[in-house]
């Protein structure tokens, strides 16, 4: 049994989320979680259990997931090798084929289930469902380089009235990265880039990228905690930002520069790192801010 003290001490805690409460209500919250931060079923469950009580308290979480480890394993299964170019994985029929059952047949279904557990109401979705992504196929990298990588989707347009209807709803989307075209032809797509795409098309308030360190680091190796959209393209330029980072660093300087008030990139390592994002001053990670 907690004293009084204790139960004052929890009652000052929860009061002191309400101005962020009230900032937010309504609002449009995109979370992106990557295959790297779901780690364990702790971790799992923290994150599902701070995704529910967003919308619990009046906020529209939107859920966008990666899921690259689980298809480079099952790949393995089938003996294909994992091939990246500029970040993005080479896709071919046989690539495609495999990484959309794994997505949305795996990883999707198992994301849902969990925010379900939990409490919340989830709904399964990739690009596919109602032409949610539309896409044509990626012939450039980020820097204008002709690349080659197969069926890896450029995002033309999101529809996102679907997304809005269900967050209206009581529903929180969770989107797998496949998109599609007019002739029906699926696309692989970095769900750095999906979230990034479906924050600006819903108009949300804040986008939060999961992923495994604390933030982005300097060339010492400290956590930048505000970056401007201009410096954190000059440490791509130098290298300091470099692999996986590179597209979700864009991810985030492309949504600033769109309109997304609020863009961060956290440790999905952290137990409640979204709750400690959303709900504290000083925040967690590192935020990205036009200039
Ligand atoms: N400047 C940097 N700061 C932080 N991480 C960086 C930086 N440059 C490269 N990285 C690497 O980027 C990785 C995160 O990208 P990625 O593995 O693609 O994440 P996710 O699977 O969550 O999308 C980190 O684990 C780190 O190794
Ligand atoms: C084109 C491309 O690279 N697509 C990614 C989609 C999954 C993803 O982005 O997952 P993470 O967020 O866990 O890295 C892939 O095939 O791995």
């Amino acid at each position: 049994m907690n004293t009084i003290d204790e139960r004052i001490e929890r009652a000052g805690i929860l009061t002191e989320a309400l101005p962020y409460i009230q900032k937010l209500y309504s609002k449009t919250i995109v979370i992106k979680y990557g295959g790297n931060a779901m780690i364990n079923e702790d971790l799992k469950r923290s994150v599902m259990e701070d995704i529910t009580l967003l919308k619990y308290v009046g906020m529209n979480p939107v859920i966008v997931h990666g899921g690259g480890p689980d298809i480079s394993e099952s790949l393995k299964t089938y003996h294909i090798e994992s091939k990246f170019v500029s970040g993005l994985r080479v896709t071919d029929a046989e690539t495609m084929r495999i990484a959309q059952m794994v997505l949305v047949g795996k990883t999707n279904k198992e994301v849902v289930s969990n925010v379900n557990r939990n409490g919340g109401k989830a709904i399964g979705l990739c690009g596919i469902d109602g032409k949610i992504i539309e896409c044509e196929p990626l012939t450039e990298d980020s820097e204008g380089n002709k690349i080659d990588v197969g069926f890896v989707g450029k995002i033309k347009k999101v529809n996102a009235e679907i997304l809005k209807s269900l967050c209206e709803d009581e529903y929180i989307p969770v989107i797998a990265p496949i998109g599609t075209d007019d002739s029906g032809q699926s696309y692989n797509i970095n769900a750095d880039t999906v979230a990034s795409a479906v924050a600006t098309a819903m108009g949300a308030e804040k986008l939060m990228f999961l992923t495994d360190v604390e933030g982005v680091k300097d060339a010492k190796g400290d956590i930048i905690f505000e970056i401007t959209t201009s410096s954190a393209e000059e440490l791509i330029h130098v290298g300091t930002i470099n692999g996986g980072m590179i597209p979700k660093v864009r991810a985030c300087v492309k949504a600033v520069l769109e309109g997304v008030n609020r863009v961060h990139i956290i440790d999905g390592r952290v137990l409640h790192s979204i709750i400690l994002e959303i709900f504290t001053d000083t925040g967690i990670g590192t935020m990205f801010k036009k200039g």
